[in-house]
């Protein structure tokens, strides 16, 4: 029988604790806000007692996000009083709010954090929990470094807390040293006793991600009895990290029939999240990164494309659209095939070659992508316009296509720091065309002189710049939002010069927005 998981969200916490990361109560609220629409179940909004802005982050979290049944408000206290004092404080104003209390249990910190006994260390646990039972219902535990500690102490631990209250037991991965077989076998263990115990009581798992295992140490809990999973949007938190929620939710998703379970995580919100979180704290996310990554749902190579148009689940294990994304990608690159390619011509309209002209564009076509990287469709255009006008002298219908795109001929820009400003010249058809413009800086002086000469109605609302070579003679790689008629529009560009890479790729922006919308009707 499926059973429901508890997603326990900690971004705002642990994920918060990741130097650089720290955001003000109003984008802690906005977060908040977008955690509750992904319908998580619990969200740990921070540490109040650490600074009287994250005092007042939680209490606004809990009075504006928790003031509702759906979602439970929690915070962290050290098993101190004035650290008790300061969660209740500031969670009370929640509809269902939750102490979160942490205390270790393994020898190390017992012995070189805390300098004490482990019967001292005991009885401060069971006291901070029955301190905070005076002021709420609902009390987490958390036996920090859980995976480390001496198991009979460990579960010395459990039954005493749980004895004085505790509602609640987390067991932590602390250092991201387990390994999932083993971290298995100890929920495994302490799920029979706890239910023995008191089978009201919820078994929790938090995985840190030291070993890159954050997310199998979370499945081989869920397999084996854990009831509620802590995670960080992106897998962000201490050091490597904790366990990614979009991973651990999308595994047991995309695997139910392994793990009997199911989340109440509305999954389509999952790329919304990743994306303000990512943008929030100036984290980016590997491209890599399962779910969350700009190239986990993109394609390039040939093999895999043509796979994909057979038949999608080919390549395929989780449909885009499920984790709140479009479509698939298949970017054009080099790596592209015959059939991926010849697709993308279908997709514009244009097909009406034979095969053997076929054969002749593809020649072209990688031509190009060895020089471009990734071929638009805007270059497919001006590719197939440029093959019937060498092989059938200009007469074909799509010929005045190209016309409509914008090239980029020269820009010079001048970075001060009164008037920033830019000119560019610009190719469209046979016009040369000039624009000017200042700017806030140089990359804005660059966007509007070329805006000016485009004439269109369009925002840009994200700019990202990397590296991604070493040396003088490194790429910069420049990828670019636009919204344009309330489409989003991606486009990349890289280049030695990275204010070319800038320009470039702003102009295949503005193409693709042409392909879509300003092109005469075939
Ligand atoms: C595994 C985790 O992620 S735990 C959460 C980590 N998060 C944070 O640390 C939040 C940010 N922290 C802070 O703002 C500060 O460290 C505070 C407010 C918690 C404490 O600040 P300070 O009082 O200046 O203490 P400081 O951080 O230097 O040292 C920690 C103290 O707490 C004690 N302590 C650590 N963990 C616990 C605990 N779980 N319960 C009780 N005491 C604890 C330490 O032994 C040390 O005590 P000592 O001063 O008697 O040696
Ligand atoms: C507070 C606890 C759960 C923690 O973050 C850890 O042990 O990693
Ligand atoms: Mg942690």
């Amino acid at each position: 029988m499926s059973r429901k998981i508890w997603v326990f969200d900690t971004t705002l916490r642990d994920g918060e604790q990741v130097p650089g990361a720290k955001l003000n109560v109003y984008e802690k609220l906005e977060v908040a806000k977008q955690l509750k629409k992904l319908k998580v179940d619990m969200i740990e909004a921070g540490f109040p007692s650490s600074s009287t802005g994250d005092f007042n982050a939680v209490k606004e979290i809990a009075k504006r996000i928790g003031n509702t049944d759906d979602v439970i408000i929690t915070a962290l206290a050290r098993a101190v009083k004035s650290d008790i004092d300061a969660v209740y404080n500031s969670v009370k104003y929640a509809k269902n709010p939750l102490i979160h209390i942490v205390l270790g249990t393994s020898d190390i910190h017992v012995e070189k954090k805390f300098g004490k006994s482990k019967n001292q260390i005991l009885d401060i646990g069971v006291d901070a929990v029955k301190y905070a039972k005076t002021l709420l219902p609902e009390v987490q535990y958390s036996t920090e470094d859980a995976s480390r500690a001496d198991f009979e102490y460990l579960w010395k631990t459990i039954e005493a807390v749980v004895k004085a209250g505790a509602t609640i037991i987390n067991i932590p991965d602390t250092v991201g040293f387990a390994e999932p077989q083993e971290f298995g076998e100890l929920i495994h263990k302490i799920n029979d006793r706890l239910k023995n115990l008191n089978d009201r009581v919820l078994l929790s798992v938090h995985c840190h991600n030291d070993l890159g295992m954050a997310t199998a140490n979370t499945l081989a809990a869920i397999k084996n009895g854990a009831e509620k999973v802590e995670c960080t949007i992106n897998g962000i938190g201490e050091r490597a990290g904790n366990a990614s929620l979009e991973e651990v939710v999308m595994a047991v998703h995309t695997r139910s029939e392994i793990y009997q379970a199911f989340t109440n995580i509305n999954t389509k919100e999952i790329m919304n999240t990743s994306r303000m979180v990512s943008g929030f704290m100036g984290l980016d996310v590997q491209v890599n990164k399962a779910i969350t990554g700009e190239n986990a749902f993109a394609h390039s190579s040939g093999i895999h494309q043509d796979g994909l148009i057979k038949s999608r689940n080919t390549y395929e294990i989780i449909d885009p659209v499920t984790v709140g994304l479009d479509d698939m990608e298949l970017i054009l690159t080099a790596r592209s095939g015959r059939h991926a390619v010849k697709t993308a011509f279908e997709k514009l309209g244009m097909n009406q070659f034979s095969d053997s002209e076929f054969e002749e564009i593809f020649v072209d076509f990688l031509e190009l992508a060895d020089a471009k990287k990734e071929v638009y469709n805007h270059d497919l255009y001006v590719m197939i316009e440029n093959f019937y006008k060498k092989v059938k002298g200009n007469n074909q219908d799509i010929s005045h296509y190209s016309n409509n795109f914008y090239e980029l001929i020269d820009l010079q820009v001048i970075s001060n720091t009164k008037f920033p400003s830019a000119s560019v010249e610009l190719k469209k058809a046979d016009q040369i065309i000039k624009g000017t413009a200042i700017g806030s800086g140089p990359i804005d002086a660059l966007y509007s002189a070329i805006m000016n000469v485009c004439d269109l109605d369009m925002k840009l609302i994200q700019y990202d710049i990397r590296s991604v070579s070493r040396g003088k003679e490194a790429l910069g790689k420049v990828k670019i939002q636009i919204e344009f008629k309330g489409e989003i529009y991606i486009a990349k560009a890289s280049d030695t010069d990275i204010l070319k890479a800038s320009a470039y790729a702003y102009i295949n922006a503005i193409n693709s927005i042409v392909v879509d919308h300003l092109l005469p009707v075939k």
